[in-house]
């Protein structure tokens, strides 16, 4: 069993409000309060497309992830996400195929998801994360996976 969704695709801004600007003129409306995710230094805007998320990044320290990226590239597309029903096992799986994860283990992401990242050299120049919503959370549709 691998990937089941394109769960999310992530844009670095330096400011929401104006991050969020195109897709509320294509009608699109965030998906509750904006999110604080401080094991990444964040702050995360999300707009539900279908079954797959729009989540826009802002930076909240200056040693985020996300400021490094601003810095160097500016504001635009940042990575893509995939959900998968076992995170760990995935992560073992690729591991065995030799894949690059940027940690040893997977860390707390929005909504109470479990995420992991795979290098931008592996992802053949895309930083892909894997996301898995915990049995009994509310995945993007709704309903426990
Ligand atoms: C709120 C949680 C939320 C969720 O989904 O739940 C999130 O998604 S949080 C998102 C923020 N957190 C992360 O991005 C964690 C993983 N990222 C990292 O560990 C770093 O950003 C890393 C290692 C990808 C890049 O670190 P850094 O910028 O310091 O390294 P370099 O600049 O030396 O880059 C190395 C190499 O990778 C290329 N690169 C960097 N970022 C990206 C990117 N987003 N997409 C594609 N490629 C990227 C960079 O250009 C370098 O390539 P090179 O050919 O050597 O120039
Ligand atoms: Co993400």
């Amino acid at each position: 069993m691998s990937v089941t969704h394109l769960d999310h695709v992530a844009i670095a801004t330096p400011d929401l409000d104006i991050g969020s600007t195109p897709y509320l003129a294509l009608g699109l409306h965030p998906e509750g309060p904006d999110e604080d995710v401080n094991g990444q230094g964040v702050r995360v805007r999300a707009f539900m497309v279908g079954e797959t998320l729009i989540e826009l990044l802002m930076p909240t320290r200056p040693d985020s992830p996300i400021a490094a990226y601003l810095e160097k590239r500016g504001p635009g597309l940042h990575h893509t996400a995939y959900r998968v029903a076992d995170l760990d096992a995935e992560m073992t799986r690729l591991r065995a195929e030799g894949a690059r994860f940027l940690s040893d283990a997977p860390a707390p992401g929005r909504a109470g998801t479990r995420v992991a990242f795979l290098h931008p050299k592996w992802g053949a120049g895309t930083l892909i994360e894997l996301v898995e919503h915990l049995r009994g959370q509310a995945g993007f549709d709704g309903t426990g996976v």
